[in-house]
C-alpha cells in the first residue's frame, strides 16, 4: 500500500551518510580549493596594507612591483580555483542527480499497481525528474562553500582581532543577529520548499492528463474549464514561490544591511576615529574593511547556499518518501522460485477489496487447467478485470488462495511468475519508436525468425508489408498512426514472441470491419493455443471456443459452463446472449 502522504524528513546524519560522506574524497578536494582560494582573497588587502603605510612612504620601487606582482598573483589564483571547484563540483553533482533519477525511476517501477492507482503519471515524472534536482546543492558548490566559507569567516576574524580587537567586537554583534535570523527563515523555508515540490508534481500532473485527453476536452468544448484549473494550480505555485523568495530575500537583505551596512559604517567612522588619534594606520584601516569583506562574503553566500540546503532537503524528503514505499519484491513471504510451469491456475475461496470490508470478488473458485481457455463475462462493473489482475498477481487475494501448478501465488517470487506471463491489453501501450521495436520490448534479445514468426502468426506482415520501411517503420505521434485493428494486432504479436504461459487478454471492444475482425480471430487463436489464458471477452467467437465461462455477477462466480451448456441451462448467461448483441 502506498504510504499515505506522512512526510517523514530525511534526517542531517542520514543525507551525510548516503549523499555527502560517499563523495568525501570530492568534496574534500573541493575544500582545499576553497580554502586556497580564500588565502588569496586574504592577501589583496594586507599587501595593500603594506603598500599604503611602508612601501609608498619608503618610495621603494622594488617593493611596489614586487607587491602588486603579489597581489595579481593572488587573484589569478582565486579565478583558477573559483572555475576548478565550479567545474568538478557541478559535474559532480550532476553525475548524483543522474544516478539518483535511475534509482527513483527504478523504484517507482516496482512498486504495485495500486500505488499507480492513486498516483498522477504526470506528478510521478516530476519526482523522478525535478525532486532530486536539489542534491546538486549538497554535492555541488553549496556544501563545501558553507564549510569553506565557515573556516575562512573564523580565521579572517582572528586576522581582525589581531589588527584591532575593538573593531572587530564592533561586527561579532551584527554577525550573531545575523545568524538568528537566517536559522529562523531556513525553519520557515523547508516546508515551503516541499510544498512547492508537492504542488509542482500536482500541477505537472493535471497537465500531462489534459494533453493526453486533449480530444475528449476539445470533444465536449471544456477549455475552458481546463484553463481554470491550471490557472488555479499555477496560481498556487507561484504563491508558494512567492512566500520563498520572500524569506530568501529577506535573509539576504537583512545580511546585506546587518553586515555590509551596519558593520561597516560603523568601522568606517571608529576607524577614521582612530587614525586621527593616531592608533591605527590608514593602511590598517584599509586593511580591515578589505579583510571585513572577506568575513562577510562567505556569511552572506551561507545565507543563499543555506536556502539551497534547505530546497535540497525538502526535494530528498519528497524522494525518500517514495523510497521507503515497500516494493512489490520486498514482501518477504514471497520466498518461492517459479520454475518452468505448466500453467494451471486455481482460484481457492478467493475474496478481494480495494477498500476495506468491501468486497469486489466475493468467495470465487474456480479451476483453469494448464493450456484452457476462461472466458470471463458478465456486465460493466461485475468485477472482471478485478478476477485477471488478480490472476496477473497484481493484486492479492484478501482471503482464500490462489495456485500456479499447486504453489501458492502469494509466497511466489514475482519475476519468476511474471517472466512467464502476458499481457494484452484494450488500446494496449505502443510507445513511439519502430513497428519492430514495439514487438520486441518484453523480448528484445529474440532472434529475426522468432520476430518473423511473431509478426505472421498476427498478420502484422498483411499491413507492414505495405509499409515502404516495412517492420522499421516508426509510429507514434512523429511516425505513421496505425489503425485500432493494427494496434492491436500489433500487441498480438509481441505477445506471441513473449511466449508466455499464462495469457491475460483483455479484449478490445473496437468495433472493426469484417476482414481486420477476421485477422484478429485468427491472430488471438494463434496467441491462446496451448496457454492458460484468461480473457475479459467481448467477442462471441472467443466465447464459444472458451473452455469454460464463467459468468461473473457482484464479485461472484453466477454460472460456469461452456457456451453450449450455458446456452441450453437457459440462465443468465442465455440472458446476456439472447438480449445483448454483445456480451
Ligand atoms: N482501483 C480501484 N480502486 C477501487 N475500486 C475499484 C478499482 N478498480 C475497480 N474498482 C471497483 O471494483 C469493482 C469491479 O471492477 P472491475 O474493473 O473488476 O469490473 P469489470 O467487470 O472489469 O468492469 P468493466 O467490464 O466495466 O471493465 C467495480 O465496482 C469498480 O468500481
Amino acid at each position: 500500500m502506498a504510504k499515505k502522504n506522512k512526510l517523514e524528513n530525511i534526517s542531517v546524519k542520514e543525507v551525510f551518510s548516503r549523499i555527502i560522506w560517499p563523495k568525501r574524497g570530492m568534496l574534500l578536494f573541493g575544500l582545499v580549493l576553497i580554502l586556497l582560494r580564500s588565502a588569496a582573497t586574504i592577501i589583496p588587502p594586507k599587501a595593500t596594507q603594506y603598500l599604503i603605510d611602508d612601501v609608498v612612504i619608503d618610495g621603494d620601487l622594488q617593493e611596489l612591483k614586487l607587491t602588486v606582482g603579489l597581489i595579481v598573483l593572488a587573484i589569478i589564483v582565486q579565478a583558477v580555483t573559483s572555475f576548478t571547484l565550479t567545474r568538478i563540483l557541478s559535474v559532480q553533482a550532476q553525475k548524483l542527480i543522474a544516478k539518483l533519477r535511475v534509482q527513483v525511476q527504478k523504484k517507482i517501477l516496482s512498486l504495485p499497481i495500486n500505488f499507480f492507482d492513486s498516483q498522477k503519471s504526470g506528478a510521478l515524472v516530476s519526482r523522478i525528474m525535478t525532486d532530486v534536482e536539489g542534491v546538486r546543492n549538497l554535492v555541488g558548490t553549496g556544501f563545501v562553500q558553507l564549510i569553506g566559507g565557515a573556516i575562512t569567516a573564523v580565521a579572517v576574524l582572528f586576522i581582525l582581532i589581531n589588527t584591532n580587537a575593538k573593531l572587530t567586537a564592533l561586527i561579532v554583534l551584527p554577525i550573531i543577529l545575523f545568524g538568528v535570523i537566517a536559522m529562523k527563515a531556513f525553519g520557515v523555508l523547508r516546508p515551503e520548499f516541499r510544498k512547492r515540490g508537492k504542488l509542482n508534481a500536482e500541477v505537472t500532473g493535471r497537465l500531462t492528463e489534459t494533453l493526453n485527453g486533449v480530444r475528449v476536452i476539445k470533444g465536449f468544448g471544456a477549455e475552458q474549464q481546463e484553463i481554470k484549473i491550471f490557472e488555479k494550480g499555477v496560481d498556487s505555485l507561484y504563491k508558494v514561490v512567492k512566500k520563498t523568495l520572500t524569506a530568501t530575500a529577506f535573509v539576504s537583505s537583512s545580511a546585506t544591511f546587518l553586515l555590509a551596512g551596519v558593520a561597516s559604517t560603523s568601522i568606517l567612522g571608529l576607524g577614521g576615529y582612530y587614525i586621527m588619534e593616531g592608533t591605527m594606520t590608514p593602511g590598517e584601516l584599509f586593511a580591515f574593511i578589505g579583510l571585513l569583506a572577506v568575513v562577510v562574503a562567505p556569511v552572506l553566500q551561507m545565507s543563499n547556499i543555506g536556502s539551497q540546503i534547505t530546497e535540497a532537503f525538502a526535494g530528498l524528503d519528497r524522494t525518500e518518501e517514495i523510497m521507503q514505499t515497500p516494493s512489490e519484491e520486498d514482501d518477504t513471504s514471497r520466498t518461492e522460485e517459479l520454475g518452468i510451469i505448466h500453467g494451471e491456475v486455481k482460484f481457492d475461496q478467493v475474496s478481494f477489496a480495494y477498500e476495506e470490508d468491501d468486497d469486489v470478488i466475493k468467495n470465487v473458485s474456480f479451476n483453469a487447467p494448464a493450456g484452457s481457455v476462461t472466458a470471463l463475462v458478465g456486465s460493466s462493473g461485475s468485477g472482471k478485470s478485478t478476477i485477471a489482475g488478480l490472476a496477473a498477481t497484481f493484486l492479492n487475494p484478501r482471503e482464500g488462495t490462489i495456485t500456479i501448478d499447486g504453489t501458492d501465488l502469494s509466497k511466489v517470487k514475482l519475476r519468476s511468475f511474471r517472466s512467464q506471463l502476458g499481457v494484452v491489453l484494450q488500446d494496449d501501450f505502443l510507445f513511439e519508436g519502430t513497428i519492430r521495436d514495439n514487438i520486441l520490448f518484453p523480448r528484445p534479445e529474440s532472434t529475426e525468425a522468432e520476430l518473423q514468426a511473431a509478426v505472421k502468426a498476427a498478420y502484422v506482415n498483411e499491413f507492414t508489408d505495405r509499409f515502404e520501411k516495412g517492420l522499421d517503420t516508426v509510429i507514434g505521434e512523429r511516425g505513421v498512426k496505425l489503425s485500432g485493428g493494427q494496434r492491436q494486432r500489433l500487441a498480438i504479436a509481441r505477445a506471441i514472441l513473449a511466449d508466455p504461459r499464462i495469457l491475460i487478454l483483455d479484449e478490445a471492444t473496437s468495433n472493426l470491419d469484417t476482414e481486420s475482425e477476421s485477422y484478429i480471430q485468427q491472430s488471438l487463436n494463434e496467441l491462446m493455443k496451448g496457454r492458460t489464458t484468461f480473457v475479459i471477452a467481448h467477442r462471441l467467437s472467443t466465447i464459444k471456443r472458451a473452455d469454460q465461462i464463467l459468468v461473473i455477477e457482484k464479485g461472484e462466480i453466477a454460472e460456469q459452463g461452456t457456451h453450449d451448456e450455458l446456452i441450453a441451462k437457459e440462465g443468465r448467461y442465455y440472458q446476456l446472449y439472447t438480449y445483448q448483441a454483445r456480451i
